[in-house]
């Protein structure tokens, strides 16, 4: 708890400094290993701590709201607002039960905090509070929890959610919440969200990852997850029950980087069926992706209308047939056949990439985006090494023809559920998109969250399937030999995807031509590692 507590407050000071000086005043300032010295004993008493001068400016003026629950995540709570008072920050903490952990309280009282005692407890003062101040400590509940918030927690943040949502619309400024080791009220184990929950911009998890903060819906309300070694025994990187999110190091070794003996065609050709003459943007935009991460030719396949756009703005685009090392099937070609010579195109293709015809008619098995109106051409089982790429309304309509009575709201509250029910019916690897992307494929599940908001934009999946093209067609002969390494590619796409619209949007609106834009910048800096 000593340890969980130190580094709680380490991370809300460093987060405190980075907003300060982000916002122009006091200039940033390094924590490193500050509140390692600061004083505290093992037994949870406060001693005048030995600080830093970063460290007191850091904290000094800060307001923080503690919410404390009854357990051990009360309890880390209160030792991690006994570190911030003791720094100097104004601490007032909110005790929703009778009885919270005693050592702690103890410390968070002898450094001069103030207390606000389960018997005092009013919801509108919370609001007011919580509202006025710059970082709220949300140490309900933890892995303890079990189902919705209980009152009086869930009325308490059911009212801080809405003054949350008050508060964004009127553009008032809103506190920097810290969630410890998880967000309160969130399906530990599930990732599902039963009741009310306060949105976290951080968590500091304990040890390890817990599935619920790797799990849509619940991830969403994760913010940043940071997980602070507190001497427990744990996993390397963050995984959990077959779960994985893949780190920079792990992107970096799916990519390909060249050699010097490579030439185009070792490098991988992507052939891509995108684009129609009503849809002529999702082929330039696809070809774009594959372009900008790295294939060693393009081939696009279309119509006039389509592929001499796309030459327009990619000159070095291939619109001939020829062998590919990938497909990218579907985006911009509606399921309503209204495009014969493009729907027949991708049901060529996806003989090739399911075996059903020869290798000497198709020019053999290689793996495959399949991504939009192709998902609706599908007549046979898939390899894994085809991936899926809906979202959540297009994977509904696909769980629907296979006989599920399934709608998009079923998939948004439980996507791992319903991408693994897609992966198990159709064989495929499925890459479901959302702000958090999940990708399943055989017995393995990534989630990815690398994505802004603002990525939630027109033509940005487009670009997502180009780029997982050029990274399967990249690395093709590993494919087939190992299919397994189709998931964890397709979850490398994403973050890759995720990165580049970061870099695009700055903060802002971006576009999906930016995003693709933006790519090669990503993939250097991660081969640069
Ligand atoms: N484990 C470790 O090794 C380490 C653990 N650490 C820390 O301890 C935390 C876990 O502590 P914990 O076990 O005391 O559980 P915790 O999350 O505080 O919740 C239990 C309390 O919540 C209550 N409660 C339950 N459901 C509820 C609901 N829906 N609505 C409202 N209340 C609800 C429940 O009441 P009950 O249901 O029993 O009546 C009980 O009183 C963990 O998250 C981490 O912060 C770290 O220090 C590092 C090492
Ligand atoms: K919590």
């Amino acid at each position: 708890m000593d340890r969980a507590a130190r580094a709680l407050a380490r991370t809300v000071l460093a987060d405190v400094a980075r907003r300060r000086s982000a916002g122009g005043a006091p200039p940033r300032v390094r924590f490193a290993g500050s509140l390692a010295s600061d004083g505290l004993s093992g037994t949870g008493r406060v001693r005048p701590a030995r600080r830093s001068r970063a460290v007191g400016r850091a904290a000094q003026g800060v307001r923080v709201v503690l919410l404390v629950g009854p357990g051990n995540n009360g309890g880390d709570t209160l030792f991690a607002g006994a570190h911030l008072a003791t720094a100097g920050a104004r601490v007032t903490a909110f005790l929703v039960a009778g009885t919270v952990h005693g050592p702690g309280l103890a410390a968070l009282e002898a450094a001069g905090a103030e207390v606000i005692a389960r018997s005092e407890l009013r919801v509108p003062a919370v609001v007011e509070h919580v509202s006025a101040a710059d970082v709220v400590l949300d140490g309900l509940v933890g892995i303890g929890a079990r189902g919705a918030l209980r009152p009086p927690s869930g009325g308490i943040v059911r009212a801080l959610v809405e003054a949350r949502a008050a508060a964004e619309v009127a553009g008032s400024p809103w506190p920097w919440v810290v969630a410890v080791d998880t967000p309160s009220g969130i399906g530990v184990d599930d990732g599902s969200v039963p009741g009310p929950v306060l949105a976290a911009d951080r968590t500091v998890t304990f040890g390890a990852y817990k599935p619920g903060l790797l799990l849509p819906p619940a991830a969403h309300l994760a913010g940043a997850v940071e997980v602070a070694d507190v001497g427990l025994r744990r996993e390397h990187g963050p995984q959990v029950a077959g779960t994985l999110r893949l780190q920079d190091g792990e992107v970096s070794a799916v990519l390909r980087a060249p050699g010097v003996r490579d030439h185009k065609y070792t490098r991988g050709v992507v052939g891509v069926v995108a684009g129609t003459d009503k849809y002529p943007g999702a082929g330039v935009l696809a070809t774009a992706g594959a372009v900008r991460a790295g294939a060693g030719m393009v081939r696009a396949l279309g119509p006039a209308g389509v592929t001499d756009r796309i030459l327009d703005r990619h000159p070095e685009v291939v619109t001939a047939g020829g062998r590919v090392q990938s497909w990218v099937l579907g985006p911009g070609i509606p399921s309503d056949g209204s495009d014969a010579g493009q729907d027949r195109r991708v049901y060529g293709a996806l003989a090739a990439v399911t075996g059903v015809l020869d290798a000497e008619v198709t020019g053999g098995v290689v793996p495959a985006v399949i991504d939009a109106g192709a998902m609706a051409m599908l007549e046979h089982r898939l390899p894994e090494i085809a991936v899926l790429t809906p979202h959540a309304g297009e994977l509904a309509d696909l769980m629907r023809g296979l006989g599920h009575e399934v709608g998009r709201a079923d998939i948004e509250a439980e996507p791992v559920r319903w991408a693994r029910a897609a992966q198990r019916a159709t064989g495929a690897t499925v890459l479901l998109k959302g702000a958090v992307t999940v990708v399943v494929g055989s017995g393995v599940t990534f989630t990815q969250a690398d994505a802004p908001a603002w990525l939630a934009t027109a033509g940005a999946g487009d670009v997502l399937s180009g780029i997982l093209g050029a990274l399967l067609a990249a690395r093709a002969g590993d494919v087939l030999a190992d299919p397994a390494l189709t998931s964890r590619i397709a979850a490398a796409a994403a973050v890759l995807h995720g990165r580049a619209a970061t870099l695009a949007s700055a903060g802002g609106p971006t576009t999906a031509s930016a995003v693709a834009d933006a790519v090669p910048r990503v993939m250097a800096g991660l081969l640069a590692g």
